[in-house]
């Protein structure tokens, strides 16, 4: 199966435990992979025959904004789910870096592989 991917993509939002994390707006940046099978796309060069990643996109960073997880986890499960309920797509791959929290390193964050349920 072929894969569309977004990487890097940044988006500001409310994640965090603690206090001073409820107050603030934090980058996440995430990396999507995505199956899809693009062969029908190529053939006829039309963009509704594919996964539109700009869609996607503006997708995700809608969900992410408007968020306010505490957690990392909570968040990508979200981010995760959205795309394999509204978007073709039986797979995902999807990693969240959370670049500011562990002073020291350059970031944290969690991979996570979700399909869709039969
Ligand atoms: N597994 C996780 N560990 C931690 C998380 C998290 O979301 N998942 N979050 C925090 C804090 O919010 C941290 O990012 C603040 O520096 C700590 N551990």
């Amino acid at each position: 199966m072929d894969t569309i991917f977004i990487d890097q993509l940044a988006i500001d939002t409310v994640i965090g435990l603690y206090d001073w994390e409820r107050r603030i707006r934090q980058r996440v940046i995430l990396d999507l992979e995505m199956t899809f099978d693009i062969r029908e796309a190529a053939a006829t060069d039309d963009v509704a025959k594919t996964l539109d990643y700009k869609a996607v996109a503006k997708r995700v960073i809608a969900f992410v904004e408007a968020s306010e997880f505490d957690l990392v986890e909570t968040l990508s499960e979200g981010i995760a789910a959205l795309i394999l309920d509204e978007f073709p797509v039986d797979r995902v791959t999807l990693r969240l870096d959370k670049p500011h929290a562990l002073r020291g390193a350059k970031g944290v964050g969690i991979r996570i592989t979700r399909e869709r349920s039969q």
